[in-house]
């Protein structure tokens, strides 16, 4: 089942909709032309919205995997309600679904730190419960109660994390005291690549979350470039939605233009190394290139759920490849044709994909690259900014360096 409404109401960008048990997913893929949300019923259905991407982000991955599971297992439990055996199958069911989503995508490490969390929930209720002297319907709902309850803490973490982040980077960029035009007004402009906003996370972003307490803060920050970001168009079609939605001054460039006059580039990851190397969407390396070859700051903005500090460097970050398809043809919306009008003679927009070269062009199509952490100038978290040794030169990313 799915609700839309072509164009785009005034309404706040929700990228999920919940209602215990209710999940909706606004569809990414149609956006900024259609606002389409998709109802989320089974962990089938959650795993298939992250793997082609109708919904995407580092943190809204995890989120989207924890809340749709939620909600089919409640489901599930009401289904098996009062049976013999009702609580085992209800815990085999959670640890079935916790291990089918973990294959949903492999880059960001959020999805994987939140089903860790729910696993570890999983088996200590599993003792707690099953010590109580609690009937089986009781346990279930017990664990039931308290596992959509770990989910939605997760979505509350992930919103509350994204404005601490916005303080502190905001304070950070501020710090700088850019100078970027002659009359020296401390206004400044920065680039972001890809989507790292209310659409990346359960609400307000990470490096556009920065960018908006930045802008709102009045101190400086007065315009944003954003990157296309081919070939899923993150940039073109999900962050000039927002900064447009906003009212921040933005313009839209492509991937391989820099001749941008910013004073830092400010981006999301996927993944953060013990050492400081980063994952993130195509085309951030060679941003950080630019960055250093100019000079200019690059910013890393992720909320510690982004730090994997089980992996020592970027080189052992496993990097999703996706279809060559991504590549191979430029998906829009067809918006002036009749044949694309409903029976009111509206214009309906139709999702269209057109190709930009043949099927038969080798195509390599991964997701992310790796950035160095020599390239980069500071790591925000919601809990501090990371900076680098002066000595060393390096990260240590288990303390914080105001
Ligand atoms: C807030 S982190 C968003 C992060 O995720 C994006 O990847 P994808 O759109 O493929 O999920 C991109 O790497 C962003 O920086």
């Amino acid at each position: 089942m799915s609700s839309s409404d072509s164009g785009f109401a005034s309404g706040t960008l929700q990228s999920i909709l919940w209602e215990r048990p209710t999940l909706h997913v606004l569809d990414q893929l149609v956006l900024p032309m259609e606002k389409k949300y998709i109802k989320v019923e089974t962990v089938q259905d959650t795993f298939d919205v992250i793997r082609n991407m109708n919904v995407r982000g580092a943190p809204l991955i995890a989120i989207v995997a924890a809340l749709g599971l939620a909600s089919h297992l409640v489901v599930f439990a009401n289904e098996n309600s009062g049976n013999d055996g009702s609580f085992d199958k209800v815990l085999d069911f959670s640890i079935t679904g916790i291990k089918k989503l973990r294959l949903s995508r492999p880059t960001a490490v959020n999805l994987f730190e939140a089903m860790d969390i729910l696993e570890q929930l999983v088996e200590s209720l599993k003792l707690d419960l099953n010590q109580s002297d609690k009937s089986e319907q009781e346990k279930v709902e017990a664990f039931v109660n308290e596992f959509v309850a770990k989910c939605e803490w997760m979505k509350d973490r992930d919103i509350a994390d994204n404005l601490s982040m916005g303080n502190l980077g905001s304070e950070y960029l501020i710090s700088k005291h850019y100078k970027t035009n002659a009359d020296q007004s401390g206004k400044f402009s920065v680039l972001t690549h890809c989507n790292t906003g209310s659409l990346a996370t359960a609400g307000y972003g990470t490096a556009l979350g920065i960018i908006r307490s930045c802008y709102k803060a009045n101190l400086g920050l007065d315009h944003v470039y954003c990157t296309e970001t081919r070939p899923y168009n993150q940039g073109s079609r999900l962050t000039a939605f927002e900064l447009d939605h906003d009212k921040i001054p933005y313009t839209l460039i492509t991937d391989s233009m820099k001749t941008a006059p910013i004073k830092a580039i400010i981006v999301g990851a996927d993944r953060v190394c013990a050492n400081g190397d980063v994952a993130n969407k195509i085309g951030t390396f060679q941003l950080s290139l630019i960055a250093n070859h100019y000079g200019i700051d690059f910013i890393i903005a992720a909320p510690t759920t982004t730090i994997d500090l089980s992996l020592p460097s970027g080189s052992h970050i496993p990097i999703e490849s996706r279809s060559s398809s991504e590549i191979l043809t430029a998906s829009g919306t067809l918006i002036e044709n009749d044949s694309s009008s409903n029976r009111n003679n509206e214009k309906t927009p139709q999702r269209v994909s057109v190709a930009v070269a043949p099927d038969s062009f080798n195509v390599w199509n991964p997701a992310f690259d790796v950035t160095p952490a020599k390239y980069i100038t500071a790591i925000v978290t919601e809990t501090c900014v990371f900076l680098k040794d002066p000595a060393t030169g390096e990260f240590d990313l288990s303390s914080c360096k105001k």
